[in-house]
């Protein structure tokens, strides 16, 4: 179980952009995630894999609390996450060849054994031919990169998947074509995921559950009753 308790986070001190958001992904649970545009949607996905530290709340994993955030965070808590961002092309270092980029968190792991055969089997799984895997980003198209990014994600195997809008860009066919691979995984090996997106017909097709951010997050401050009123409490209701 994942859980995110009372979360407030952002980017400058006292300017929050999330407030007080709590937010449940059980056990293999797939949830979605829908608000508007800048709502922070992202910064709480970021908080919950534990690469960007709340100023306030708490995250637990499996009744764990967090130790750590980022490098900070301990190994096997950092590890339990894979996560895929909306732009390939801004988390891939451009030097690195496909094959590098999918192996590299095994290889920072102390994993390197296993990268060769890790590797071939995630290009498999994500549809990259081998001819592929050794160009790089700059090389391959927006849709390849992204394969790579989601093979990136799944190399340590982790127990929960974090998708932050990982199909906004791409065409019918390659989304599906994600989605399917994150499916046979979580089948596989029983990850929870959560899903960050803008389109509710896909979330809502890809989740067991959708929720809205107005029912996981406080209103922020700028839009909080003006008579003082306390904003109210969020709940976690999803619907499909
Ligand atoms: N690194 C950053 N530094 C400062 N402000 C940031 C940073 N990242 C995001 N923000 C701001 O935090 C707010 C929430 O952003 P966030 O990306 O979490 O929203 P979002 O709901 O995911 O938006 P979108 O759906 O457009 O991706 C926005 O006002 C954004 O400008």
């Amino acid at each position: 179980m994942l859980e995110l308790r009372h979360v407030t986070a952002g980017y400058e001190p006292r300017r929050p952009v999330v407030r007080d958001a709590s937010l449940t992904v059980a056990a293999g649970e797939a949830v979605g995630l829908l608000g508007p545009s800048g709502c922070g949607k992202s910064t709480l996905a970021r908080v919950a894999a534990l690469l960007h530290r709340p100023d306030a709340g708490t995250v637990t994993l499996d009744g764990e609390p967090a130790r750590g955030w980022r490098h900070r965070a301990p190994r096997a808590q950092r590890t339990a996450f894979g996560v895929v961002f909306q732009q390939p092309r801004m988390s891939a270092d451009p030097r690195l060849r496909l094959h590098d980029l999918i192996a590299e968190p095994l290889r920072a792991t102390g994993r390197r054994a296993e990268a060769a055969d890790r590797v071939r089997e995630l290009a498999a799984a994500t549809g990259l031919t081998p001819d592929l895997l050794t160009r790089r980003p700059h090389e391959v198209s927006d849709g390849q990169l992204q394969r790579a990014c989601l093979a990136r994600a799944l190399a340590l195997r982790p127990r929960w998947l974090v998708c932050d809008e990982m199909t906004a860009m791409l065409d019918a066919s390659t989304t599906a074509a994600l989605v399917a691979v994150v499916e046979d995984y979580r089948r596989e090996t029983g990850a929870g995921l959560l899903a960050v997106g803008h389109d509710p017909a896909l979330l809502n097709r890809w989740c067991d559950r959708t929720v809205h951010w107005e029912a996981v997050a406080a209103a922020p401050a700028d839009t909080a009753p003006a008579d003082g009123r306390p904003c109210p409490p969020p709940d976690h209701r999803g619907h499909r």
